[in-house]
């Protein structure tokens, strides 16, 4: 993979790198097309009846263990904040909890408001449904504080110090649960929860809501904490398993969610195109949070960590932070958007002087991040943009790097760990 190093509009939002089955098959071929649509879209027919959805699909038994992984092909990317930050904790109350979670009987996770949260790392995404389906009758029913709730929550963009809704990635005509409303993303720090727990006490949510489903290390971090200050229980999921839901689920409700970048290696004629994510088994997934995880995933129900790295997000915007003196993501995405990593970088053509023939390597590939950097004159003539730039360059080809490794390791490590892994792709 390569990422975009110069004259681009950046946002971190690499979380799926799809190795996906587009070009011709390798050897054996896999079934014919009609074939391999249908089984690939089994798991639709599930998701939607899970759903309640109206629509028609074609049901057949899930089983995608002969398709192969390309991996020639360009990665594709789910939007940063909804359709991976959030979709674990708007997958947590449109999903059966796993049958080892322990879920509040009764209508403790029926009864309004319905919220999903995902504490991670340094992030707290918070989804709230805003029903829009409310009967005359069972408005008069609804109490104040419900109300008042979701007056707050929809009529804000900013809640306390670090709160933030983002009203663009606003999902509009949903139905979960037999409900049509409106999905509305709320984020903010992880470490301002304690204000969080504040707010959501003096407005009388300690009063109305008992359980919450949650994801993250968080859902663990603060169980006691909800449970002390609002009286609140966590239904707690695990991320990767609704991460995996929550994508299905997001491509579902807005097929333009996933996308990649045609004439990705030529930073000029790049453009962001829809990927048709139909047919979606078997993919890689890269997680990008504060760390990186990485999944191999086969279907729905069906995938194993097979990786991870510490080299992430949060590693991005800490370096950036010591190296620049920004105090933000925002600074430093922008910083890193007027940069030049080739100030700071060693590139081959600085080694070789031109490209490295022999083993196919362009002169302007990044031969060692931060590599001029040891050098007096090159440190006093870099600048703060410069520094960002280059710090986002090194994680991002860094992450690229190791998830297109994990893939090659499928195909040449036969171990027990990849059992499943090496099964579902016919190496040549
Ligand atoms: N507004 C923001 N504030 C802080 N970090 C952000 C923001 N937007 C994007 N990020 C990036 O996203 C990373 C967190 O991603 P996220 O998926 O929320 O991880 P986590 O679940 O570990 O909190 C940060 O480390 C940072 O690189
Ligand atoms: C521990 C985590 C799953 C937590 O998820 P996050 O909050 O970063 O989204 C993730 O940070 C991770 O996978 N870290 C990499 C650990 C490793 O394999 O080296």
């Amino acid at each position: 993979m390569k990422v975009p190093t110069r004259n681009s509009k950046y946002s971190f939002n690499l979380k799926i790198f799809k190795l996906h089955n587009d070009k011709k098959p390798t050897s054996p071929s896999p079934p014919t097309s009609p074939v391999i649509s249908a089984k690939r879209n089994s798991w639709r027919a599930s998701w939607r009846s899970a759903l309640g959805s109206k629509s028609k699909s074609i049901a057949m038994a899930s089983d995608s263990s002969s398709d192969p992984i390309d991996l020639e092909a360009e990665p594709v990317f789910f939007e940063h904040s909804r359709c991976n930050s959030y979709c674990s904790s708007y997958s947590a109350f449109t999903e059966l909890p796993h049958p080892a979670i322990q879920i509040p009987q009764g209508d403790e996770l029926m009864s309004m408001p319905w919220f999903g949260m995902d504490i991670g790392g340094t992030l707290t995404k918070l989804v709230y449904f805003e029903p829009k389906d409310i009967t005359p009758d069972e408005q008069d029913r609804e109490a104040g504080i419900l109300r008042n709730i979701r007056r707050y929550l929809t009529k804000n963009s900013a809640y306390g110090k670090t709160g933030h809704r983002d009203t663009h990635l606003q999902m509009d005509n949903v139905e979960i649960r037999k409900r049509r409303g409106s999905l509305h993303f709320i984020r903010f720090q992880t470490t301002d929860m304690g204000n969080f727990l504040s707010l959501a006490k003096q407005k009388g949510m300690a009063e109305l809501v008992t359980t919450v489903c949650a994801t993250g290390g968080g859902a663990f971090k603060f169980e006691q904490d909800f449970r002390d200050q609002v009286n609140m229980k966590l239904a707690k999921f695990d991320e990767l398993d609704t991460l995996i839901k929550g994508i299905l689920f997001a491509d579902l409700h807005n097929r333009t969610e996933c996308y990649y970048y045609e004439n990705a290696r030529d930073i000029l004629k790049s453009e962001k195109q829809q990927f048709n994510f139909s047919q979606p088994f078997p993919f890689i997934l890269v997680n990008v949070g504060s760390g990186v995880s990485i999944l191999a995933v086969y279907g729905p129900d069906n995938y194993k960590r097979i990786s991870g790295t510490s080299l992430g997000g949060g590693t991005f915007l800490g370096l950036c932070c010591l190296l620049t003196g920004c105090t933000s993501f925002e600074e430093a995405i922008q910083l890193a958007t007027k940069g030049d990593n080739r100030k700071v970088d060693k590139l081959v053509k600085d080694i070789y002087g031109g490209d490295y023939n022999r083993f196919g390597l362009p002169g302007d590939l990044v031969a060692s991040s931060f590599g001029q950097m040891h050098l007096n004159d090159k440190r006093v003539s870099v600048s703060r943009e410069d520094l960002a730039n280059a710090t986002l360059v090194t994680i991002t080809n860094n992450i690229g790097s190791i998830a297109r490794m994990c893939a090659l390791n499928g195909r040449s490590i036969g171990s027990s760990l990849w059992a499943t892994f090496c099964e579902l792709t016919p190496f040549p």
